[in-house]
């Protein structure tokens, strides 16, 4: 599952543990976005990347990587994909899970054909997103209905920059990390490290 992670919440565990279910994915993959050409300026990759190893820590089907924020340059799926066939071989079968907004978009992404062979792409619901598969390709993509959980990684920075709590939207452990690192509370996104 590809995503900027600032922070994970509970929506993206849900979406990625239902795939799991339905799909009987041996393992699902976190992959945090190094450089999301497509977002403004977003927290340090390291910070992303430990909080989606404090999320994901307690699932043994879970895991991250660090493919995306190892990788210079912009973030492309086409060299995440790339990456993950590096490291599971030919014969491995590989989904790409992303929400129904940015699957929307899929075919202006870089190399989208190409990327489209790579893997099998899998949109999950996402509450205010109108979920339509018309335009895409259907031997590629599939839709999928996750149950919904209106969160939203912006939504969990303002509160935080607020005095909000995000207890109960994001992980305890991800809470705690937050405090720890003074992350959202000025101008949305911490210091680099
Ligand atoms: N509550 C949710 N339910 C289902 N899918 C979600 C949910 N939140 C995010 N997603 C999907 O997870 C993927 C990664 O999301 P991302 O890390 O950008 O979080 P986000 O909540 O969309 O962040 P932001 O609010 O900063 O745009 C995206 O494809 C997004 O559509
Ligand atoms: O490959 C692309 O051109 C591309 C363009 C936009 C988004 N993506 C990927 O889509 C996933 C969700 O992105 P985002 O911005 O919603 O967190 C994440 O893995 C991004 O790297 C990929």
């Amino acid at each position: 599952m590809g995503g900027t992670f600032d922070p994970i919440h509970h929506g993206h565990l849900v979406a990625a543990s239902e795939v799991q279910a339905r799909f009987d994915l041996d393992e699902v993959m976190f992959v945090p976005t190094g450089q999301p050409y497509e977002k403004g300026r977003v927290s340090p990759a390291e910070d992303r990347y430990l909080m989606t190893v404090v999320a994901t820590a307690s699932n043994p089907r879970f895991h991250v990587s660090r493919a995306d924020i190892d990788r210079d340059g912009p973030t492309y799926t086409v060299d995440t994909l790339r990456d993950m066939r590096a490291v599971y071989g030919q014969s491995a079968e590989l989904y790409f899970i992303t929400g129904a907004d940015a699957l929307g978009r899929i075919m202006s992404w870089k190399d989208a054909l190409t990327m489209l062979e790579l893997a099998h792409f899998i949109g999950v619901t996402r509450p205010g997103f109108e979920l339509s598969g018309a335009h895409l390709p259907a031997d590629s993509v599939t839709l999928v209905e996750v149950p919904a959980m209106a969160i939203s990684s912006s939504d969990c920075r303002n509160r935080v920059a607020s005095g909000l709590p995000v207890w109960y939207l994001v992980p305890d452990g991800v809470v705690q990390y937050i405090n720890k690192r003074g992350l959202y509370r000025d101008s949305g996104i911490a210091k680099p490290v």
